[in-house]
């Protein structure tokens, strides 16, 4: 479960790598902390003594310059005043990824305004980040050592799992989820899913689509294989999704509305907001004036073609505990 956010701030000491004009590829912060009164927000360098008294001893043979990958690997102790103000720099953006992973916040418990301009774009490798612009140096001076230099990914967000493996869940594919994402204990995260920083799931789950930035999935939850759940980055969406509890979301199916509590898409069937959904009485309205309504059936009548919505009772069969209870 994720802590109750009484905590204004947070506290963490972690290892960062770090480019030589100073830019930072990436910090890990394998203990974060919620605290009341964290002090003034930003990072300062640790020694190697102070590093190690948070980080343990090992910590001595990690910090410094790394040849291979041309950086430089540092120990900071960082502070964020409030998780309500805007991250100040890339230290600070990586502890809230870390929050949300560690599940210590829920999605939408930290401001992650102006995270993309923070964060550095990565080539993400098997001897960890390296600057985009060096990729080809790093792969020869790698094969120089007898290592073969493998990029996983492109990107501003690493996987999830090489940062934080949150207790109970299973994630059959590690690169479909970011780090930042947040997992309940019970989710299973299948090839098909897909979970976005700033986004999750609140209780057992199973993720076979996507689940994008800001969408919420409650207890009990099914996202079938190949769903869609809009996010509101990029493309238009404008309603930060959330789905209730014990919903249904069919195979390839998508929704741009939120789901109440023991909700049913039919699979293939994409509800948008302003789909307009016609009623058992009748009347037609927009998808958005049912978003977030509970025990509605949506589908698409395969006679008219017409998308209905329909009160529905009991249970769709949920969750398969076989699933889940081992996670
Ligand atoms: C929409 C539902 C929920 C309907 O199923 P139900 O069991 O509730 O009802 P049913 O018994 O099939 O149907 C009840 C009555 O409604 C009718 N009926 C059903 N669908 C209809 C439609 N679209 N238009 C008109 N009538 C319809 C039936 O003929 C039947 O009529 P009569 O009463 O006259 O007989 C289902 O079709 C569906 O889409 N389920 C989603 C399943 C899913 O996608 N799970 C995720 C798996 S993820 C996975 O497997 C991975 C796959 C992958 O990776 O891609
Ligand atoms: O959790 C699993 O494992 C699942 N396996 C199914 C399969 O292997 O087909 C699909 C649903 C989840
Ligand atoms: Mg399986």
């Amino acid at each position: 479960m994720t802590a109750p956010h009484t905590a204004s701030g947070a506290v963490a000491t972690g290892l960062a790598t770090v480019t030589p004009d100073g830019t930072v590829l990436d910090t890990w912060f394998p203990s974060p902390e919620l605290v009341t009164e964290p002090g003034p927000a930003g990072s300062e360098r640790l020694n190697p003594v102070h590093a190690g008294e948070a980080l343990g001893e090992s910590v001595a043979q990690i910090l410094g310059p790394d040849p291979v990958r041309g950086v430089e690997i540092v120990a900071v102790r960082t502070v964020i005043a409030s998780l309500a103000d805007k991250p100040v720099d890339a230290h600070d953006a990586y502890l809230r990824l870390h929050l949300l992973s560690h599940r210590l916040v829920a999605p939408h418990g930290a401001n992650l305004d102006g995270v993309f301009g923070l964060l550095a774009n990565v080539a993400w490798t098997s001897l960890g980040p390296v600057q985009v612009d060096r990729v080809e140096e790093v792969r020869l001076a790698a094969r120089a050592t007898g290592a073969h230099l493998a990029v996983t990914s492109v990107d501003k967000f690493p996987r999830m799992t090489d940062y934080v493996v949150p207790a109970g869940v299973r994630i059959a594919d590690a690169d479909r989820v970011r780090l930042g994402a947040h997992l309940a204990s019970g989710t299973t995260v299948m090839h098909e899913g897909f979970v976005n920083f700033n986004a999750g799931t609140l209780g057992t789950s199973m993720v076979e689509g996507r689940i994008s930035a800001g969408v919420v999935v409650g207890d009990g939850s099914d996202i079938g294989g190949g769903a869609s759940i809009m996010g509101t980055l990029s493309g238009g969406g404008k309603q930060t999704i959330s789905l209730g509890e014990r919903c249904l979301l069919g195979a390839e199916a998508g929704i741009g509305i939120s789901l109440g509590d023991d909700c049913v898409v039919e699979a293939g069937l994409y509800v948008t907001a302003g789909t307009r959904v016609t009623l058992p009485d009748g009347e037609t309205v927009k998808a958005v004036e049912l978003s977030g309504a509970s025990n509605l059936l949506y589908r698409r009548n395969s006679t008219t073609g017409t998308v209905e919505a329909l009160q529905r009772t009991g249970s769709w069969g949920g969750l398969n505990a076989a699933l889940h209870s081992h996670n």
